[in-house]
């Protein structure tokens, strides 16, 4: 059987570099193309990459994506910073590549999937929820794309069930002090060094609380599910958002 075509871009990058030699010793792939900054897009088509990994920058994932999915190569994205208005835009392009799969993963980590899995399914049963987020102090945007989703994913649930906004009578002092409001949950960035990539959701009510907590270790951890990305959307066309639809989670 033929191997799958991957190229990387963002290669040298702190997760790039990872994903490059995860690539590089999975049987099943070849790695056709590394791309760091300055590198011509056009050395995707010339290699004939079937799917891009993009571990970029939020700056400058649109054009590289752009790229990409009017060449028709697919593309497995881990870069953050994703709005609505970015992800009309992607979909307008998709629309008009219609064979072409773009996987946007907030977090490829299986224990950060399981956290939002878990957090979406605790958020109707406390009346209170917010959400810290933990990483070294070398990343590019906050709050972390993973914990934006998870504040989402549990706006949503919360909304479903009918909950009530979570009771918060603080008069704030300084702005900022109780973190950015994401769909009315309070989310918390903290940037230190030595740390790589965590996130605490807690969750209260009367007498109880309940916390799920994950810690990303070392950028391995990413890897098992950027290849299983690769290899899912290839015959997935159009726009996925989050690994936990190629997951059997039930
Ligand atoms: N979804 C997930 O599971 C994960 C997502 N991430 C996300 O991935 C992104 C990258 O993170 P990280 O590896 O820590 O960041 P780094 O800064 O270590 O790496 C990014 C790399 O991309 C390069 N780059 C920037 N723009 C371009 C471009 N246009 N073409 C090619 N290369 C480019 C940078 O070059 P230069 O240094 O010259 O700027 C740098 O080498 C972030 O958005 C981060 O949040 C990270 C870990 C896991
Ligand atoms: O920049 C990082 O390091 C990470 N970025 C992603 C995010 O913003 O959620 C995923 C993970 O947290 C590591």
């Amino acid at each position: 059987m033929s191997k799958l075509r991957v190229a990387v871009v963002g290669a040298k990058g702190r997760i790039g570099s990872e994903a490059v030699r995860a690539v590089e010793a999975a049987d099943d792939m070849e790695l056709v193309a590394a791309l760091g900054r300055g590198d011509r897009l056009e050395a995707l088509t010339e290699a004939g990459a079937q799917v891009v990994v993009e571990l970029t920058h939020p700056d400058s994932v649109m054009d590289n994506l752009e790229f990409c999915v009017r060449n028709g190569i697919h593309a497995v994205v881990g870069t953050t910073g994703w709005t609505e208005d970015r992800l009309a835009k992607l979909t307008s392009w998709l629309e008009a590549s219609p064979e072409t799969g773009v996987l946007i993963a907030p977090n490829f980590s299986i224990g950060a999937v399981l956290t939002m899995t878990f957090a979406q399914k605790a958020a109707r049963f406390f009346e209170s929820v917010e959400v810290v987020e933990l990483h070294h102090p070398n990343k590019a945007d906050a709050p972390s794309g993973t914990a934006t989703r998870t504040a989402q994913l549990i706006a949503a649930a919360r909304r479903e069930a009918g909950c009530a906004p979570q009771p918060d009578a603080t008069t704030t002092a300084l702005e900022g002090a109780r973190g950015a409001d994401v769909d009315g949950v309070p989310v918390h960035s903290v940037r230190l060094r030595g740390l790589l990539a965590h996130q605490e959701v807690l969750l209260g009510d009367t007498g109880e609380t309940l916390t799920i907590r994950h810690d990303s270790l070392h950028h391995s951890c990413f890897m098992p599910g950027i290849l299983l990305g690769a290899r899912r959307v290839v015959s997935t066309p159009g726009l996925t958002f989050g690994l936990e639809h190629f997951l059997d989670l039930d």
